[in-house]
């Protein structure tokens, strides 16, 4: 048997004296509480010297933290604060556990530079036992005279104390005397004394580091004080470790302690701690061996623990030699040698020993703290012409009536002026600060990633729509996978081919689902979750549970069927966050995770961009409410397209800015409509309804968009540049664009949380979905007005020939409207190639701008502004037949039919909002059928009316 599982025969606990964030991430400690019968932990000074100023652990918290303007001190605490919550979590089914003998515990030490401050101890003590806020975490405090009244009063507060630095016996006996006091304090009070535990902590090996030397020296000079010196060098802290236990047991029984006993009462075990032995000519596990003994507990540093594993022999010897323990103790004033003195020079030695460690990690998270506050966040240059005098004194009105304060302040007068929208408003506001209750979360995100990982995961596949899926989409396309990361799919689509495609290209046993839904009520993740479910459940039966993690809002019916269904786990985000606005929250961080992204870094720069927009104090200026204010007041003169100019390597931030935007601004016959993944052209081919967004990477060339931007700026259109540094940079633009959008929809005078007209294709499709329940398919629809190779045009203009359909159907356009191709279609280059061929053609000839989407992703993003923004779009939208359909588990119908039903449905919300739409069925080969459309497309020849 592994000896360190051996030893809980003998009543002994083992706690590791060491903690780092490395270690609670990458699932050691779980593994030490598994598999190695660990049974809790010990922090002090310089172990935290060692994990925070030794490593770059926590770098991206310090960093994030500094920018929050956070004090050196602030940022230490909360750091040692977020370990150990996180140990004292991984301890929880210990402590909570029927076999808990007292253990399951994690110690906090207060700040060496209390060590002769009682009252300082007493408040910190309590400020760290309420910040800690778990029932197994241990306060430290020194057994210095000054720290016995604070062990007592804390006792007596009814906290959990790990009294530290304690050496002698004499010294031993007053803590236990406080110990035992605080519990009567309680008592006095009426107050319960169950729940409470306290340890008191002997260090032993630095006994032996002081006396052996003396006792050598005696030994050296030989004679009969020689031989009795010599034959107790090594025995002194043994010795005082085996009286001490003798104490314990005779301070815990008699009349006053059975009592307490009486009224449920712990005792305070001793814990042997400095076990780490620290002369070579000694075995390495003497501290540890020698000490194995009934309710005690031995904390014991990682390579001790690990020998120990090794070839430890454990066996109960704790009692073994007492008289000759007696005997040294005895016998050392005998050669001029007063334990009691030496022991205090130990202490006063201990608290040195604390407190230089500690100075030195504060210095190095000053200097940390110094370095983050000198960060910039990416230049952004607004070119705008002849608009700048106008965003120039909106700025001024908003400045005038303190508009960021407000903002920060979730002043939701500042958008609109009825009460329901108000309140509306401030309850979706939570992503302004999200990024900082992310900082705290990221070690239990990375140490969740780790453990998917040491399961044997191999790929993660993230279902899910808009919100819930856009910044997966980004991190996954617009960086590499990280070292340490699984390849990442998402699924955001009922398209069957698509469907089918992931279901083929993962392996399903291994791979991780995560269904990702702030509702927990939308119809496609739901469905993508059933089916894979039921796909997995195939192959591991009752198991299938642990290859699915919901990601949704607290309380969601979601919660309650992934409970059923036993998922792995369930990340409950914030019901006050929207889902566009999630990017920062579980929805973007935990994919990233999965992903090997740095999920630190990533919330670092968006605190960064927190900060530059007036998060944390005043700012002279503020690049969200800057970029807010002019993407606004262009709107408002007609400026209403933002077309995004990326190179390649950024296309994706195209959909997770389209989303945003068209969804917070498009509603109440205004808003801003988002162009993405047009290439850039001539001036002459655009209208003046355009601003344009470059956003690059400043060590990427990318000279053909850059030089086009120039031309199209020298014409007189308004041109913003943004440059990035890298990937993470994204960080920083989530925030920036959210900031931006929410501060243009209050020129606009809009609420930018809500999605008022989503709701209507949603609506006309369960209608559909009704109907296919009832009678096993979608109702029949209009006749199409013409059908060319095999090809159907649905309309309400006429022609005799698809060209003339199309010509007429375009002979609508007017200056300012835009064209909307949406794709009910398998997603691929060669299609992707034909719809910017048809987007090039319209775009030429009638300059007005063109956007393009996948259905149904897009009616969860651009979807608003279609129907709730003004109707100045031109819609065509693109179906085809499903031959190869996909039978959804536990329905009656197919994701070929629920992707129909949802453009029918969608079709006829258009329709209602009085929308201009062309309707084409592909039929069976969509690739070949869209060149069909192309070649009569050509054959047109249109023109702006
Ligand atoms: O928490 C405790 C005791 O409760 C321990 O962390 C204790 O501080 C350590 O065992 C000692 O500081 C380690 O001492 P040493 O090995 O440096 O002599
Ligand atoms: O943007 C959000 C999408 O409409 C999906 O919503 P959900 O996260 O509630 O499933």
């Amino acid at each position: 048997m592994n000896p360190l599982v051996a030893i809980r025969e003998f009543n002994q606990s083992i706690w590791l004296d060491f903690i780092r964030r490395k270690i609670l991430i990458n699932g050691e400690l779980k593994r030490r509480i598994d598999h190695e019968a660990l049974r809790g932990v010990t922090s002090n000074p310089a172990i935290f010297e060692k994990a925070i100023g030794g490593s770059d652990d926590y770098d991206g918290a310090i960093k994030s933290l500094a920018l929050q303007n956070k004090t050196t001190d602030e940022i230490y605490t909360e750091m040692v604060i977020a370990d150990i919550q996180h140990a004292c979590d991984l301890f929880r089914p210990l402590y909570d556990s029927h076999d808990n003998s007292s253990d399951g515990y994690v110690s906090l030490e207060v700040s060496p530079t209390l060590v002769n401050d009682t009252e300082g101890t007493i408040e910190e003590g309590m400020r760290f036992w309420k910040a800690v806020d778990r029932p197994n975490v241990m306060i430290k405090v020194p057994a210095t005279l000054e720290g016995l009244p604070a062990i007592r009063r804390l006792i007596a507060e009814g906290i959990n104390v790990n009294v530290t630095l304690i050496f002698g016996l004499e010294r031993y006996r007053l803590v236990a005397e406080a110990y035992i006091s605080g519990l009567e304090d309680r008592v006095k009070a009426g107050l319960p004394l169950d729940n409470i535990d306290s340890v008191a902590s002997f260090f032993l090996s630095r006994i032996d580091v002081l006396i052996d030397p003396m006792l050598e020296k005696i030994a050296a000079e030989g004679g009969e004080k020689g031989e009795l010196a010599q034959s107790m060098v090594g025995e002194v802290a043994l010795s005082s470790a085996k009286q001490a236990y003798q104490i314990y047991k005779e301070i815990f029984q008699g009349p006053r302690w059975e009592a307490l006993q009486a009224k449920g009462a712990d005792t305070q075990r001793l814990l042997w701690a400095s076990t780490g032995n620290k002369n070579p000519k000694y075995d390495d596990l003497k501290y540890i061996e020698n000490l194995i003994g009934p309710n005690t507990v031995n904390t014991v540093p990682t390579e001790t623990l690990d020998i120990f594993r090794e070839k430890g022999q454990p066996a109960n010897r704790l009692e073994d030699g007492l008289d000759k323990a007696a005997d040294v103790l005895r016998r050392l004033p005998e050669l001029g040698i007063n334990l009691e003195e030496q022991t205090q020079a130990l202490e006063e030695d201990g608290a040195k020993k604390f407190k230089e460690p500690f100075a030195k990690l504060m210095d190095s998270i000053e200097k940390k703290r110094v370095e983050a506050l000198k960060l910039t966040t990416a230049p952004a240059e607004l070119a705008l012409g002849k608009y700048q005098a106008d965003v120039d004194a909106k700025v001024k009105e908003f400045k005038s009536k303190n508009f960021t304060v407000g903002f920060w302040n979730k002043q939701a007068d500042l958008w609109v002026q009825d009460a329901e929208g108000q309140e509306s408003i401030r309850s979706f506001m939570g992503w302004l600060r999200v990024a900082e209750t992310m900082v705290a979360a990221v070690p239990a995100i990375e140490q969740f990633a780790q453990e998917v990982k040491d399961a044997g995961f191999k790929h993660v596949v993230v279902m899910g729509m808009g919100g819930s899926t856009m910044a997966p989409i980004v991190f996954k396309e617009s960086f590499e996978q990280g070292a340490n990361g699984l390849p990442v799919s998402v699924l955001d689509t009922t398209d069957p081919t698509t469907v089918r495609q992931i279901e083929e290209s993962v392996p399903l046993a291994d791979t991780l689902f995560i269904v990702a839904s702030k509702s927990g009520t939308t119809a496609e993740p739901l469905a993508f979750g059933d089916y894979f479910y039921d796909k997995v459940k195939q192959i591991k039966g009752d198991k299938a549970g642990e290859n699915f993690v919901a990601i949704t809002d607290p309380g969601s019916k979601f919660v309650t069927s992934a409970t059923a269904q036993g998922y792995r786990h369930i990340f409950l985000n914030f019901a006050e966050v929207g889902g566009r606005f999630s990017a920062l929250t579980y929805f973007g961080l935990v994919p990233a995770a999965m992903y090997g992204l740095s999920t630190g870094e990533i919330l670092g720069r968006a605190i960064l961009m927190m900060r530059a927009c007036g998060a944390y104090g005043n700012v002279e200026q503020n690049p969200g409410v800057e970029l807010g204010v002019a993407l606004g007041v262009l709107a408002k003169q007609g400026r209403d397209k933002l077309t995004l100019i990326v190179p390649e390597s950024l296309s994706s931030f195209g959909l997770w800015l389209e989303q945003l935007t068209a969804e917070s601004t498009g509603k109440q016959g205004t808003g801003i409509m988002p162009i993405a993944g047009e290439p850039v052209r001539e001036p002459a081919l655009y209208g003046n309804d355009r601003v344009f967004v470059y956003v690059g990477y400043q060590n990427e060339a990318d000279e053909a968009n850059k030089q086009a931007l120039q031309a199209l700026e020298q014409a007189g259109h308004p041109v913003v540049r943004i440059t990035l540094e890298d990937a993470y940079d994204f960080g920083q633009e989530f925030f920036r664009w959210e900031v931006a959008i929410a501060v243009a929809s209050a020129v606009l005078e809009i609420n930018p949380f809500d999605q008022p007209n989503v709701q209507a294709a949603k609506t006309a499709t369960d209608a559909l979905m009704k109907v296919v329940e009832e009678q096993g398919s979608l109702p029949e629809g209009d006749a199409p007005v013409v059908t060319e190779n095999d090809v159907a045009y649905y309309t309400a203009v006429s022609g005799a020939t698809a060209t003339e359909v199309l010509q007429a159907f375009f002979d609508q356009a007017q200056p300012g409207n835009f064209l909307c191709l949406q794709a009910y279609l398998t997603e691929t280059p060669s299609l992707n190639k034909s719809l910017d061929q048809f987007r090039t053609q319209v775009q030429e000839q009638l300059h007005i701008a063109t956007a393009s989407g996948y259905g149904p992703r897009f009616l969860h993003s651009t979807g608003q502004y279609h129907k709730g923004g003004p109707n100045n779009g031109l819609f065509v939208q693109f179906t085809k037949n499903h031959p190869q359909d996909l039978q959804l588990p536990g329905r009656s119908y197919t994701f070929g039919t629920f992707q129909n039903a949802q453009a029918a449905g969608d079709l006829k919300a258009l329709h209602d909002y009085d929308r201009r739409t062309l309707h084409i069925h592909l039929g069976d080969d969509a690739e070949q059928g869209l060149q069909t459309v192309l070649a009569a497309l050509q054959a047109a020849t249109l023109r702006v009316n």
